[in-house]
């Protein structure tokens, strides 16, 4: 039922240009001219559209007139474009118009605008007095079937600013908690809920807390924060089958813009970490509705709290649609967003490349050549069908399509690509190889040890990491002994991401599910309810001898490198040496010895060294030591979340007044609400924070 409601039940009467099969749709909207762009662009448009059949067009195709003459032309398909003179009307009564009837009837649907800045989404949302947005237009529409049916509408509306939610109607911008049961139900507690009877009721509420939430950041902060913008309208319908209610949501969400320039060391005030959470939480969102629109088993939800938040609203028959606002004068960001969003519309290739067709993308000599205002190759469906339904963007061919554009733009962390890539997600891949990273505790490789085969690849990136080897530049940076080596860990950095179509299937059973030490590194966290599908042990050696020699190389490099060479040294006698050789030695001999250097939770503390099976040398017991130690101190912490009075709370570090309420309202509602360090995100907490905390509270033992 929910899936033909859903389905605009009401399409003989409402002209729509949606097909009935599409859950999510894709379109373009660019915006008017302001003056000054009218006089600089002489009216003339950048955008060039090709709709097949007229206005009958299945789909249109987008190229933009500022590409390389010499490069080759790359148009992107979307399902529908409008242009300048098509106002907020127009697409309301094509796009969501269709959608309220199923609201109505107790379906979710979902409008998501996104874009560069400054390229139109709030006035589409938001719209003005004079020129209603499309959620006042959506609002009279609902009370035009308000007066017929006796329905309840109540709107909610929220900020996410830096993967935190905040009420917007609470003029004390309360944080809310977004929780989520095994059903994919989503609460959002904490958030308020205000009846609303008419347009204008609506509008000044909406739009006058949207202003003075922008007012309040204001003042605090001397710029408006940028951050996601959602209203969610809550309609109440009796239900023609029971007395029960049927509650419908129809939400809008405006994404806070992205940003060009994001190599540089801010942007309009704000800080290299924000703008790459921003673009973090934009990227969820696109592997999200690119995972629902190629139907995928795995949508990865939680890969950010926007998209957490909206699961009930995202998953099953609910609808969703997409519009890519864009400038009407050249904007790199512009023909970004189209280039990702176009990706997602065709489901497993994106633009499609007029002059290449037939091009593979497999190796990695097809990377693009350099070139500034390139925008992202065509990636063209290769004969591994079933592969790319299930991971529609290999890290294989994404990485061939990346121009050093993309490159630069790479706000995701490495870690969090790779993990994605063994989901079968896709987006945010694009930027998975970036070269500079904007928040280097996110660039890594070290996710590889989530999933697949921890010991070489877990030394690898453990190794990575303080090296910080992300370009070739730091490469000559390395000890003169080393350029050999450090050339070979890059050749398999990029390796890691090449190959990791075949740790995408990767997997040892029994080996590394969970750690909770593990859990402290940031981007590690696995979705849970993609965990157990499509694993298939088959398709992966389980350690590429690339890596093997990886390994090789890296014992080499700390051997050739003065300084770990000295520490190596006396760490055979001392082991008390650095972290970084010390780990390395430790993992180098888990992995040659293929012993895995992590605790089952049960196993507990022994004190005769020589009782921790499966252990050959004193490097591996300090490590499976280490990792018992830690794992009953979270263990500890956790137990004491769970249980201490809030006043007990309020003594460790990073927990306030407002955290201890929220920990004690938990409880409330379950009695142990924490059963791992992931469960700490409930009260607002990071990853990076919670690992903050763990040090803080342990101290080194958690570096
Ligand atoms: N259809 C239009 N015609 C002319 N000007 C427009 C139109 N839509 C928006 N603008 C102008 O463009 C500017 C940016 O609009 P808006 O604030 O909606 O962009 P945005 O994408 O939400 O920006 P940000 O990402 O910074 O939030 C505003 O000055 C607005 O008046």
């Amino acid at each position: 039922m929910a899936s033909s409601l859903c389905d605009n039940p009401d399409r003989t009467k409402t002209p729509t240009r949606s097909k009935p099969s599409r859950k999510v749709r894709f379109v373009a909207k660019v915006r008017g001219f302001m003056d000054a762009e009218a006089e600089f662009s002489k009216g003339d448009s950048w955008i060039s559209v090709n709709k097949p059949n007229g206005e009958d067009s299945e789909s249109v195709t987008l190229s933009f007139k500022e590409q390389q003459p010499t490069s080759r032309k790359e148009s992107y398909e979307l399902d529908y474009f409008y242009d300048q003179q098509e106002d907020n009307g127009v697409i309301f009564s094509q796009e969501v118009k269709p959608l309220i009837p199923g609201v109505l009837g107790g379906c979710n649907a979902t409008v998501v605008t996104l874009g560069a800045r400054g390229s139109g989404k709030t006035c589409l949302i938001q719209g003005s007095a004079e020129k209603p947005g499309l959620a006042a237009l959506a609002m009279a529409e609902i009370f035009l079937a308000t007066e017929k049916d006796g329905n309840s509408v109540n709107i909610s509306s929220y900020e996410v600013y830096q993967d935190h939610v905040y009420d917007i109607l609470d003029p004390e911008r309360r944080l809310v908690l977004v929780q989520g049961d095994a059903q994919g139900k989503i609460r959002l507690k904490g958030l308020s809920r205000v009846p609303v009877k008419s347009v204008s009721e609506f509008y000044n509420l909406y739009v006058s807390g949207c202003a003075s939430c922008k007012r309040a950041q204001k003042v605090a902060t001397e710029l408006p924060r940028p951050g996601h913008k959602g209203l969610i309208v809550h309609v109440s319908s009796p239900s023609e089958s029971s007395d029960a209610l049927q509650v419908g949501k129809l939400n809008f969400v405006d994404l806070a813009g992205c940003y060009e320039g994001t190599r540089r060391k801010s942007v309009d005030g704000l800080n290299l970490v924000e703008t790459s959470k921003i673009h973090k939480s934009i990227y969820a969102m696109l592997n999200v509705v690119h995972a629902l629109s190629a139907s995928g088993n795995h949508v990865p939800y939680r890969e950010s709290k926007l998209t957490h938040l909206l699961q009930d609203s995202l998953s099953g028959a609910h609808r969703v649609l997409m519009v890519t606002c864009l400038k009407p004068t050249f904007c790199q960001d512009s023909m970004y967003m189209v280039s990702l969003v176009s990706r997602s519309c065709q489901n497993n290739n994106g633009a499609v490349m007029e002059s290449t067709k037939k091009t593979k993308c497999l190796t990695r000599s097809a990377v693009v050549p350099s070139r500034k205002g390139h925008i992202p190759r065509t990636i063209v469906a290769t004969t591994k069908k079933q592969t790319i339904s299930r991971a529609p963007l290999s890290e294989k061919k994404i990485n061939c399509s990346m121009t050093p554009v993309l490159k630069g733009r790479k706000l995701f962390d490495e870690k969090n690509q790779l993990t994605k890539s063994k989901k079968g997600s896709s987006i945010s891949d694009i930027a998975s190889t970036s070269e500079t990273s904007v928040d280097k505790e996110e660039m890594s490789v070290s996710s590889v040890t989530e999933v697949a085969e921890p010991s070489v690849e877990n030394m690898l990136s453990d190794a990575l990491k303080p090296l910080e080897l992300t370009s070739m530049a730091e490469k000559d940076n390395l000890s003169s002994d080393a350029p050999k080596h450090a050339e070979s860990i890059l050749m398999a950095k990029k390796d890691v991401s090449f190959n990791s179509d075949a740790h995408t299937e990767k997997h040892t059973p029994g080996v590394n599910s969970r750690d909770d030490f593990s859990l402290l590194e940031e981007g590690h966290r696995v979705e849970k309810e993609g965990k157990n599908s499509d694993v298939n042990d088959e398709k992966s050696p389980p350690i590429s001898s690339r890596l093997q020699e990886l390994s090789n190389n890296l014992k080499n490099l700390i051997s050739a490198t003065p300084v770990c060479k000295k520490i190596s040294d006396a760490s055979k006698t001392d082991c008390s040496a650095t972290p970084l050789c010390t780990k390395m030695r430790e993992e180098n001999d888990a992995s040659s010895n293929n012993v895995e250097p992590k605790t089952p939770a049960n196993q507990g503390m022994k004190d005769n060294r020589c009782e921790v099976t499966n252990v050959n040398s004193p490097w591996e017991a300090l490590s499976v030591r280490n990792s018992e130690v830690k794992h009953s101190l979270v263990q500890e912490y956790l137990g004491f979340l769970n249980t201490a009075s809030k006043e007990e709370l309020k003594r460790l570090k990073g927990i306030g007044e407002k955290r201890a309420t929220y920990i004690m309202e938990l409880r409330d509602e379950s009695p142990k609400p924490f059963k791992n360090l992931d469960d700490l995100e409930e009260i607002g907490l990071s990853a990076k924070q919670i690992k903050g905390l763990m040090k803080k509270e342990f101290g080194g033992l958690f570096n």
